[in-house]
C-alpha cells in the first residue's frame, strides 16, 4: 500500500515504464486525483529528491561536454519526436536551481501533453540540459547525477542552445520546442521565437492561462476593466509574462496601452519596482517600473495595498504564506470581489491557500492558485478553487502547433489560447461562478484551445497544413479529436528510450555514460 504522495509518484513512474497504455488509461480516467501526483505539487518533491528516489532512466540528458556533437547524439533517439520540453533545471517551480534533478518537470509536462492533448507518448522527448548547477548542496551530494561544476555562463549557455536548436530542427523538422523553468528565459525567447516553432511556457503559457481565468474574474468582479489596479508580488518571468498579457486584454477592452501599463505595481525581492530604486533593473522589469513614486520606496505589502487600493493581488514570488490574514482582510475591505491569485508552485510556495483566502474574505474572493487545493464548505455552500496553472493551455498550444505544422508560435496564437480557455466553461461551471473549467474535462478543453490556436496560426499565415483552413469549426474539432492518442484503443507496445546524464558514476544505478548507451526503459536490466 502506497501512502505518501512520493510513494504514489514512484509507483506511477514504474507503471508508465512497464505498461504505458495502462498508465494513460488510469491518468485519463482520474485526472483530478492523479495530476497532483505526477505534476505539482508532488513533482516538486520528486525533483528535490530526484537523486535519492531515482530508479529508472527517463528522457534525454545533454551535457556541456556533449557540445559539438548534439546532432549526432539526437540520432540515438529511436522515435520520431513531435514535441520536446526542455529545461536547464535552473528554476524548478519555486524551488530554485535543482540541476539535472529538474528532469521531473519535462517528464511531468509531457505526460500531461499525452493525457490532456493526446500526443502519442513516443512522440514526446523530455530533455534536460546538464550545464552545471549553482546548487552547491546538490553538487556535493554523492548521489547527484549531473556534472559537478557551477552553471556555465549565460554566453556559454547561449552557444549551447544555438547548437541544440539547430540540431533539433535538423533531426525533426516539424518539432515543437517548449522551454521550461529556465532562471532567465527572456534572451532565448527573443532569439528563437520567430525562427523556430518554440514557446516559453513560464512566460507565455502562464500569461495565457491567467488571462483565460482573469477574463472570467473581471466579469464576475463587476468592476469594468478600466477601473482595475493590480499588485504583483514577484517580478520574474511568470509575473511579467502574466502582466504583459493582461495588458493585451485591457487594450482589447478599450483601455490605452499607457493606461493599461500604469495599472500594475510590481514588488520583487528588492521592493517596489521603480525607475529610481538605485539598482540596475533587469530589462524585463523596465516596462512596468513605476516613475510616479516621488522618491518613496516600499515599506511592506500591507502599506502598498493601502496606497494602491488594488482590485487584484497576484503572487508569483515563490514566497509561501506571503498573503497573510492582514493582507487578505485588507483586500476584502477594499473590494466586493477581490481577485486573489496565489500562483507560486508547489503548494508550499503558494502565497496563501484556498481556506485562508476564503475565511479572510468572507468567501467573497475570486481565487485561483498554481497548485491544486481542495474544495471547502463555507456558510453552507461548497466553494471550489480555480487552478491557474499553465497545464490548461500548453497542451493545446503544442498540439495546435503540431497539427497546423506551424513554422513559429506567434503571440496571437498564445493569446488565442487564453480566449479559447475563457470560453471553454460549460453552463454549470459558469453558473457556479468558476473561473476555470473542471480539470476532469481537460481533453475537451484542450480541443477548444487547440482549435483557437490553429485559427490564430492560420490568420498569421504561419500554418503549413493549409488544407485545415477550409474546415468548419465542427469539422476541425473532429479532426483534432481523431488525431488524439487514445490509450483505450492501443495494443502496440511502446518502448521508452532513455539516456543518462554525464554524471559522476557514483550513483548506484547511474552508468554516467552520457549518451552512448541508449537504453530501453522497459528493459533496463543491463544498467
Ligand atoms: N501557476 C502557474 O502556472 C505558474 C507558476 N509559476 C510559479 O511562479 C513562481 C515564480 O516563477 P518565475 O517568475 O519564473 O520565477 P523568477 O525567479 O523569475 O521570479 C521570482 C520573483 O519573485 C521575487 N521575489 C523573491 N523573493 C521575494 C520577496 N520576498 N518578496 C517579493 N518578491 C520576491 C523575485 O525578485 C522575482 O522577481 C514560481 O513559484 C513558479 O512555480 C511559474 C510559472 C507558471
Ligand atoms: C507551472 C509551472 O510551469 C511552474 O510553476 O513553473
Ligand atoms: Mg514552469
Amino acid at each position: 500500500m502506497k501512502t505518501t504522495p512520493i510513494e504514489k509518484f514512484q509507483y506511477l513512474v514504474h507503471l508508465r515504464a512497464t505498461n504505458v497504455h495502462l498508465f494513460y488509461r488510469l491518468l485519463s480516467e482520474n485526472v483530478k486525483e492523479l495530476t497532483p501526483l505526477i505534476y505539482t505539487p508532488t513533482v516538486g518533491e520528486a525533483c528535490v529528491r530526484w537523486h535519492e528516489i531515482w530508479t529508472q532512466p527517463e528522457g534525454m540528458y545533454l551535457s556541456w561536454n556533449d557540445r559539438g556533437h548534439l546532432r549526432e547524439i539526437l540520432d540515438n533517439w529511436p522515435h520520431d519526436v513531435e514535441i520536446t520540453v526542455l529545461t536547464d533545471g535552473s528554476r524548478i517551480l519555486g524551488l530554485g536551481d535543482l540541476g539535472v534533478n529538474g528532469m521531473g518537470i519535462p517528464v511531468g509536462k509531457l505526460a500531461l501533453y499525452t493525457a490532456c492533448a493526446g500526443i502519442r507518448p513516443s512522440g514526446t522527448l523530455p530533455l534536460t540540459l546538464d550545464l552545471g548547477t549553482n546548487n552547491e548542496t546538490l553538487r556535493n551530494d554523492p548521489l547527484y547525477m549531473g556534472s559537478r561544476m557551477p552553471k556555465v555562463s549565460a554566453a556559454e549557455e547561449k552557444e549551447f542552445l544555438d547548437e541544440l536548436m539547430t540540431a533539433l530542427t535538423d533531426k525533426w523538422p516539424s518539432i515543437v520546442i517548449q522551454f521550461e523553468d529556465f532562471k532567465n528565459p527572456f534572451p532565448a525567447l527573443e532569439r528563437y521565437q520567430d525562427k523556430y516553432c518554440m514557446f516559453n511556457d513560464d512566460v507565455q503559457g502562464t500569461g495565457a492561462v491567467i488571462v483565460g481565468g482573469f477574463i472570467n474574474a473581471v466579469r464576475a468582479s463587476g468592476v469594468p476593466a478600466k477601473d482595475h489596479r493590480a499588485i504583483f508580488l514577484g517580478a520574474g518571468s511568470a509575473g511579467v509574462g502574466v502582466a504583459k498579457q493582461i495588458v493585451e486584454f485591457f487594450i482589447k477592452e478599450g483601455v490605452s496601452e499607457e493606461e493599461a501599463r500604469k495599472k500594475f505595481w510590481f514588488v520583487d525581492s528588492n521592493g517596489l519596482v521603480t525607475l529610481d530604486r538605485g539598482d540596475k533593473l533587469a530589462e524585463h522589469k523596465v516596462y512596468f517600473a513605476r516613475d510616479d513614486n516621488n522618491g518613496r520606496q516600499y515599506q511592506s505589502l500591507s502599506r502598498l495595498i493601502d496606497f494602491v487600493q488594488p482590485t487584484i493581488l497576484m503572487g508569483l514570488s515563490t514566497i509561501g504564506g506571503a498573503f497573510n490574514k492582514d493582507i487578505l482582510q485588507k483586500m476584502a475591505k477594499l473590494n466586493d470581489r477581490p481577485i486573489i491569485f496565489p500562483l507560486s508552485n508547489p503548494s508550499s510556495k503558494s502565497e496563501c491557500n484556498f481556506e485562508e483566502a476564503v475565511h479572510n474574505t468572507e468567501g467573497r474572493c475570486l481565487f485561483a492558485s498554481g497548485s491544486p487545493f481542495p474544495s471547502l464548505e463555507y456558510n453552507g455552500k461548497l466553494l471550489t478553487p480555480g487552478q491557474g496553472n499553465n497545464m490548461y493551455v500548453f497542451p493545446g498550444i503544442g498540439l495546435a502547433a503540431i497539427i497546423s505544422k506551424a513554422t513559429s508560435i506567434t503571440q496571437d496564437m498564445i493569446y488565442a489560447s487564453a480566449e479559447a480557455l475563457s470560453t471553454s466553461l460549460n453552463k454549470q461551471e459558469t453558473a457556479d461562478g468558476w473561473l476555470y473549467p473542471d480539470i476532469r474535462r481537460i481533453r475537451e478543453v484542450s480541443v477548444v484551445v487547440t482549435r483557437g490556436v490553429i485559427r490564430a496560426a492560420q490568420k498569421n499565415g504561419v500554418d503549413r497544413a493549409v488544407e485545415l483552413r477550409e474546415m468548419s469549426d465542427d469539422h476541425l474539432d473532429q479532426y483534432i479529436k481523431e488525431r488524439m492518442y487514445d490509450p483505450f484503443n492501443e495494443t502496440e507496445k511502446t518502448t521508452y528510450p532513455v539516456t543518462q546524464p554525464a554524471g559522476n558514476g557514483h550513483h548506484p544505478f547511474a552508468n554516467g555514460n552520457g549518451v552512448e548507451h541508449v537504453t530501453n526503459g522497459l528493459n533496463n536490466a543491463h544498467l
